[in-house]
């Protein structure tokens, strides 16, 4: 089942400096399957905010639809809103001068529930950050106010969670602190639609993920499929030869080759697995030496950048 379904959404905003309107989300389309981490990744102003307010209910946007469970988000704006809880970049769904507590009260109290104080301060003890459930928010530091912006998110009890841009700003401890804790949400039956930048974050504990660019979808896969496809075509070979190879391997398709004396350094992406062996056969047959053959490490970074030609977002 879906949770969440976006269906050619579009948005754009006025201009302080040109008439012109600036699309800031174009067309995209994804869904969110019950149970799952979903990642929408991108670069500065790709447009991953815009969606998610637009999924919360925080814009209005243009052109599309967008269904939350069972509701039409325009149709049926309350019943969808219910069905989800949202932390907004920054921890700004959070009253700073009141406690922890005190903001999981008030914001269960919006949603015309009640929680005891017990209730609160169990989901405090859950994300470890209960000895601080009496201090004021202001006080805390960045890790701690985004557990609690989290807190405040469980509190509500929704089984769909949006998460923008959750461990922006973070430190190195909380960052993995907090990447473990929303496996844990994930555990406890709840899906997550996030946004981030963060590609250690996706690669570690996204289900699905959608690189988005310039407000469009670039590619939306399964991140086990996308991290397989790139493992399997990426390694660099070291070469010895006394011959000159150059115009050889540009006939194989090797073009990314340094030379120094007799090694040849090549970066080689294979499509399937079987090209290795005839690049292996290819350098038996030119009596060159292999000195090592290395897989290439894949990460989200090169995955992102293959999808972005290396796009480091909008720069407005
Ligand atoms: N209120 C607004 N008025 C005008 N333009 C806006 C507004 N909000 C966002 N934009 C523009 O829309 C585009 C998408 O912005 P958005 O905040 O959705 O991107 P993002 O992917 O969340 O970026 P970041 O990672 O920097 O937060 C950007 O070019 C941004 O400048």
């Amino acid at each position: 089942m879906n949770v969440i379904e976006v269906n050619d959404l579009l948005k754009r905003y006025p201009q302080r400096t040109s008439k012109e309107m600036l699309t800031a989300v174009d067309k995209i389309s994804f869904h969110v399957k019950e149970g799952e981490i979903f990642a929408l990744l991108g670069p500065n102003g790709a447009g991953k905010t815009t969606t998610i307010k637009s999924i919360c209910g925080l814009l209005v946007f243009d052109e599309g639809k967008i269904k939350i469970k069972d509701y039409d988000l325009k149709a049926k704006r309350s019943k969808a809103l219910k069905q989800i809880s949202v932390v907004l970049e920054g921890s700004r769904n959070l009253y700073h001068r009141l406690t922890p507590i005190e903001n999981i009260q008030y914001f269960v109290g919006i949603r015309g529930k009640k929680i005891s104080k017990n209730e609160a301060l169990d989901i405090l003890d859950f994300l470890r950050i209960k000895e601080k459930a009496n201090e004021v928010v202001y006080t805390l530091s960045r890790g701690m106010q985004q557990k609690t912006a989290l807190a405040v998110c469980l509190a509500a009890d929704t089984d769909v969670l949006l998460l923008d841009e959750p461990t922006l700003g973070l430190d190195v401890i909380s960052n993995v602190e907090f990447r473990r804790l929303l496996t844990n949400v994930k555990e406890k039956g709840k899906s997550i639609l996030l946004s981030t930048h963060d590609m250690a974050l996706v690669e570690e504990i996204a289900d699905r993920v959608a690189i988005i660019n310039n407000g469009k979808i670039v590619v939306c896969e399964d991140k086990k499929k996308l991290m397989d496809v790139f493992s399997a075509t990426g390694y660099k070979i070291k070469v010895r030869s006394e011959d000159t190879l150059e115009r050889e391997l540009d006939k194989i398709g090797i073009t990314q080759i340094t030379k120094e004396s007799n090694i040849y350094d090549l970066t080689v992406d294979f499509k399937t697995s079987s090209e290795l062996y005839e690049v292996i056969d290819f350098f038996k047959s030119h009596d060159a030496e292999i000195v090592s053959i290395e897989k290439q490490m894949v990460n989200f970074e090169k995955i992102f950048i293959s999808y972005t030609n290396g796009d480091r977002g909008r720069q407005n």
